[in-house]
């Protein structure tokens, strides 16, 4: 086969019965798809995802063996990356960094399996058909369906977005037993279907404890290949520092994010450095820090529907791409980045068997570790205190999910994140 020439055509405008109309010369029709000789297979009968779980499952699959022999490229094996909720706000954002290579890099091709839920098939077949006409060369496969079972298949990675929104009147306790529900099957489903070596990242709320959950059901997998979103928080909280001090964001590193992604967050401005200084010197204002910092790190999220009308699908997207980058690359020297993980054996004294955020660094070989020595004065452990006190609330909550027996869950404070319900 002849190498492919360059794809370069202009649009023509046409008059045709006096209407104008946009004509593609015949050689510009998708000629990137024909290079790859796609190939649909459906799963169901004719081209409509359907409701039912067992036949919903669509294909799009490019052949690419004969153009990538033509061009010399290597035979990389795509990632297989689920994504559930991927009809929502943040997948809408996310799947096109996904498949833009903007996660895993410029060389790594990928296959997308998108879970959703019943009501959502339709919209999820709908961002797919987006994602097929954006062209992305990256982009090998995309599979959809609502039966995590199917979709979870063989996946490298979990992201496990999609968690049902707290309806009107709705107590925290009952939220935590819905979505409870969710993870509980999706951790079973990755247990049985996906790769041994499957990094699941949780963002779906409450997320610690709906990773805790989804761990809890996924026994043959390691746990530490579990953790839940806190980079959103890290990465709002570095940004304040970096304006508060009026310098540029890569100047503020160590900024941990301790405990439980809801009110009771710990946004740590005392371990947290601007160039070489912590920032307490460089921001020597420490009612600022315990008075305005701190919740507005938490509140950040409310002020954006606010200002804006929408939640924050976007910079969320942006702090997952970030979380999994921190994991498939080494951590600058002297850095870390904030996720919540399992806390057994930590070094920090929180209980164990939770999840609760904490700093971490990678090799950049998909695990990590809890950076120790972190000083923890008296205002830091109080606060650390009141969010490990909240996450023991909510497994207990959610006991009979994660087989335990005897717990009585007694939530009564909301402590939601605003602009997350
Ligand atoms: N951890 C964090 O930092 C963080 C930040 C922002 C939002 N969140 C949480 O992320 C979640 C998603 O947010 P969003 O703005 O994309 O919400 P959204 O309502 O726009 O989208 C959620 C999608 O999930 C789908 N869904 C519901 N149950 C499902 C299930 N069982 N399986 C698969 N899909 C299911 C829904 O149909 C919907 O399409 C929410 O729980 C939100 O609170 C977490």
């Amino acid at each position: 086969m002849a190498p492919a020439t360059p794809f370069s055509c202009s649009k023509q405008i046409a008059v045709a019965g006096g209407h104008a109309r946009l004509v593609r010369p015949p050689a510009c029709v998708l000629p990137r798809l024909r290079q790859r000789r796609p190939t649909r297979i459906f799963a169901a009968s004719g081209n409509t995802a359907t409701a039912d779980s067992k036949a919903n499952l669509r294909n799009l699959t490019y052949d690419l063996s004969e153009a990538s022999a033509s061009n010399g490229e290597s035979q990389t094996k795509p990632i297989k990356v689920a994504v559930s909720g991927a009809a929502g706000q943040i997948s809408n954002h996310l799947l096109f960094m996904l498949a833009s290579g903007q996660v895993f890099g410029p060389n790594a091709p990928i296959i997308l399996q998108l879970l959703g839920s019943e009501r959502s098939i339709n919209a999820i077949e709908g961002v797919s058909m987006e994602l097929e006409d954006s062209l992305y060369p990256l982009l090998r496969e995309i599979k959809m369906g609502i039966d995590p079972i199917e979709v979870f298949e063989d996946a490298d990675w979990a992201l496990l977005i999609g968690a049902k929104p707290r309806s009107k009147g709705m107590e925290r306790a009952d939220l935590l037993d819905v979505n409870g529900r969710v993870f509980a099957e999706q951790g079973r489903a990755l247990n049985e279907v996906a790769s041994r070596d499957v990094k699941v990242v949780v963002v779906g709320n409450p997320c610690n404890t709906n990773a805790l959950i989804a761990m809890e059901n996924a026994p043959d997998l390691p746990p530490k290949n579990f953790s839940a979103l806190t980079r959103l928080d890290q990465n709002r909280a570095r940004f304040q520092l970096a304006v508060k001090a009026g310098v540029p964001f890569d100047k503020v590193s160590r900024v941990a994010v301790w405990g439980n992604h809801s009110t009771t967050q710990v946004p740590d401005w005392v371990n947290a450095r601007i160039g070489d200084t912590p920032a307490s010197k460089v921001i020597d204002d420490e009612a600022w820090f315990k008075e305005d910092f701190t919740p507005k790190v938490a509140t950040r999220g409310a002020s954006v529907i606010q200002k804006w009308g929408r939640s924050s699908g976007a910079s969320t997207a942006g702090s997952i791409a970030d979380h999994v980058r921190s994991l498939i690359q080494p951590t600058p020297e002297g850095d870390c980045f904030s996720m919540a993980i399992s806390t057994d054996g930590n070094p920090y004294g929180i209980a164990d068997g939770l999840f609760y955020s904490m700093p971490c660094t990678s090799t950049g070989n998909g695990d990590y570790d809890i950076v120790p020595g972190f000083e923890v004065d008296e205002w830091l452990s109080s606060k650390m205190k009141a969010s490990e006190e909240e996450l023991i609330r909510e497994k207990e909550c959610v006991a009979h999910l994660i087989g335990l027996e005897g717990a009585a869950c007694a939530i009564t404070e909301d402590t939601m994140l605003p602009g997350e319900n």
